[in-house]
């Protein structure tokens, strides 16, 4: 199974002296490619500083990242942008969209923003696959906070990027709501091929994934293969 992200011995230090915490602790994980991946655990294990880490967010204070093939951790600043932009998809508990664009303009951002032409073949593939097709023309005032973040995952999707890093996609919406993001992500993967990993704190969403993995103090605890919900709820009870 070919890896679309990996990390090997990663560790992040915060602070100094009394202040000092270390928010990864050696983790390695490997992302499988066309799979969708939960990140779990108790609040404080790392699981924002790993995604942060692994997605180019932030910077490690040792160890190594890989994403598509490249060395994030030694990129210069530059090339790293680059690579952000239009290889690596993020999806944020707030959905940030800007107020004054459509939809669409929403959705076709990133590649704007790194001159890059709209493939509309894929984008009319992301737009249907989400369900956005007839609201396209809307701004966000005018959508759903559901629909909202099923913008935000049509926009972290629409340059293919080779992964996708959701931070808890979910934790602002109603059940119903979560459930039309979470399906989404996980067409995202099934239907249309790509790679995602989100954090999480509920096990109804994680049950959504091909595998889940377990944070404790910085480090990995546990790691799953499509969990039920009681399967995660059990794994979780264990860790706290
Ligand atoms: N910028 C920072 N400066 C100092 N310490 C930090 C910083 N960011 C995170 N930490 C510390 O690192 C540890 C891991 O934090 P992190 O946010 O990754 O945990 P988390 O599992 O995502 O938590 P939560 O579920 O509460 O969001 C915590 O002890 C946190 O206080």
């Amino acid at each position: 199974m070919s890896t679309r992200a990996s990390a090997r011995d990663l560790v992040k230090v915060y602070g100094q002296g009394d202040t000092r915490v270390r928010a990864l602790d050696g983790v390695d994980v490997d992302l499988d490619s066309a799979h969708l991946t939960a990140i779990m655990g108790p609040s404080g294990s790392g699981k924002s500083t790993l995604m942060h880490c692994m997605a180019g967010l932030d910077s490690a204070t040792s160890g190594t990242v890989v994403v598509d093939g490249q060395d994030i951790s030694r990129m210069s600043q530059r090339r790293l942008t680059a690579l952000r932009r239009t290889r690596i998809g993020f999806v944020f508990q707030s959905y940030n969209l800007v107020p004054t664009l459509t939809a669409e303009e929403n959705i076709t951002l990133p590649l704007d923003i790194a001159r890059k032409p709209v493939d509309r073949e894929w984008f009319d593939e992301v737009v249907g696959a989400v369900g956005l097709a007839d609201r396209l023309h809307h701004r966000p005032a005018e959508l759903s906070g559901g629909q909202q973040q099923r913008v935000a995952c049509a926009r972290a999707l629409v340059s293919r990027p080779s992964v996708v890093f959701a931070d808890e996609p979910t934790g602002n919406l109603d059940s119903h709501s979560s459930g039309e993001v979470l399906a989404f992500l996980r067409r995202s993967v099934d239907e249309l091929g790509q790679t995602v990993v989100m954090v999480t704190h509920d096990p109804r969403a994680a049950s959504y994934a091909h595998r889940v993995l377990f944070l404790a103090d910085g480090r990995i605890a546990g790691d799953l293969a499509a969990p039920s919900q009681q399967d995660v709820l059990d794994a979780l009870g264990a860790l706290t």
